[in-house]
């Protein structure tokens, strides 16, 4: 992550409303590049774009976008910063076309040049000839991407996407989360991109910012959620009666090492010394068995909610609400 200036600022980013504090006191610094806006329903992710973009005013403290005010200098900010809201919020009986040389010119580009950054913004989103046909028939996925073009149309610095995975199969949310990395490395356009699915954001994202409660849990690089921890993880091929994991658990325990079962035939081994490798390699083989997979454990974006839970006394929403799983996978 550079060290450039920050394309969002905010300083004690407070929101309350009458029965519930939305933001409370919020202090965070986004860099340039893709950033992963992070927390369970109400959080208060949608309340923070809202404030960012100027649309909403804070309770107290302040913010900047681009160095703009959010407080003051609202139009300015909407003029340099393309947003895609979470919701279905598309007409259906207009083109895609149509509808985002509409958003362009009300972002003020003149005729031609609205006509021409469609054209291209729609080829970028990967929208040919079904661009002239109504939105009302296109998928989710289509729409999804109507709802990415608008946002590009007027050659912002900084996008901030909202759920833009939501509703797509897991190959349109390939597809997408590949959009958001383009729109960022072939376009130099800043992403703040908020989802529920962890998994998502640790390929996505260079930077997590992490809210819950309308407070900040945490900011920093994605690689430094991921960093490895000291554990092996062992796969190994299955034996005829089935009781391969249970006799590498079990031999490799004798051998002083610390073992214990994760889910779906794979066995977390605590590394103990350099020999530890070795040890797992050569108990597999004098099993008759064969090595699928030895690799040092990353952790896990989800862990951070897991770590808050068990800190806490009282059941905490976020283990409900924040997924691994892709939301339609989830119910
Ligand atoms: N206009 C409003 N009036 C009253 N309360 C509101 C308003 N907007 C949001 N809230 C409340 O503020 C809190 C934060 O909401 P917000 O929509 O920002 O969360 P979120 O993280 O975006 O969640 P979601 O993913 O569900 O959109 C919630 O408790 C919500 O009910």
């Amino acid at each position: 992550m550079s060290t450039s200036t920050p394309v969002i600022r905010t300083d004690a980013l407070t929101k309350r409303f009458p029965a519930v504090t939305a933001l409370d006191q919020l202090t965070v610094e986004v860099q340039p590049g893709v950033v992963g806006l992070v927390g369970s329903n109400g959080a208060g992710k949608s309340t923070l774009i809202k404030i960012l973009l100027g649309l909403s005013p804070a309770t107290s403290g302040s913010g900047e976008v681009l160095g703009l005010n959010v407080a003051t200098e609202g139009s300015a900010i909407r003029e340099r910063v393309g947003y895609m809201p979470e919701h279905d919020c598309l007409p259906p009986d207009v083109s895609a076309t149509e509808f985002v040389v509409h958003m362009a010119r009300m972002s003020g580009l003149p005729a031609t040049a609205a006509r021409e950054r469609t054209a291209d913004v729609l080829r970028h989103v990967g929208l040919y000839e079904e661009r002239y046909r109504p939105i009302g028939g296109y998928s989710t996925g289509m729409k999804q991407r109507v709802k990415l073009a608008q946002a590009l149309v007027h050659d912002p610095r900084l996008v901030l996407l909202d759920e833009p995975t939501n509703g797509l199969d897991p190959a349109g949310r390939d597809e997408m989360l590949g959009l958001i990395r383009r729109v960022h490395s072939d376009f130099g356009i800043s992403v703040l991109v908020t989802t529920h699915l962890l998994g998502e954001l640790e390929r996505t994202c260079d930077h997590l910012v992490v809210i819950d409660g309308g407070r900040l849990l945490r900011s920093s690089s994605t690689a430094s959620f991921t960093e490895v921890t000291q554990l092996l993880a062992v796969e190994v091929t299955d034996n005829a009666d089935g009781t391969a994991d249970a006799e590498v658990h079990q031999r490799l325990t004798a051998a002083g090492l610390t073992v214990s079962a994760d889910a779906a035939h794979i066995l977390l081994v605590e590394i103990a010394g350099d020999d530890t490798y070795d040890l797992i390699r050569d108990t597999v083989a004098d099993l008759g068995l064969g090595l699928v997979r030895l690799e040092q454990r990353r952790h896990r974006v989800s862990e951070i909610f897991t770590e808050r839970e068990t800190s806490t006394d009282h059941a905490d929403p976020i283990d409900h609400e924040i997924s691994t799983e892709p939301a339609g996978e989830r119910r």
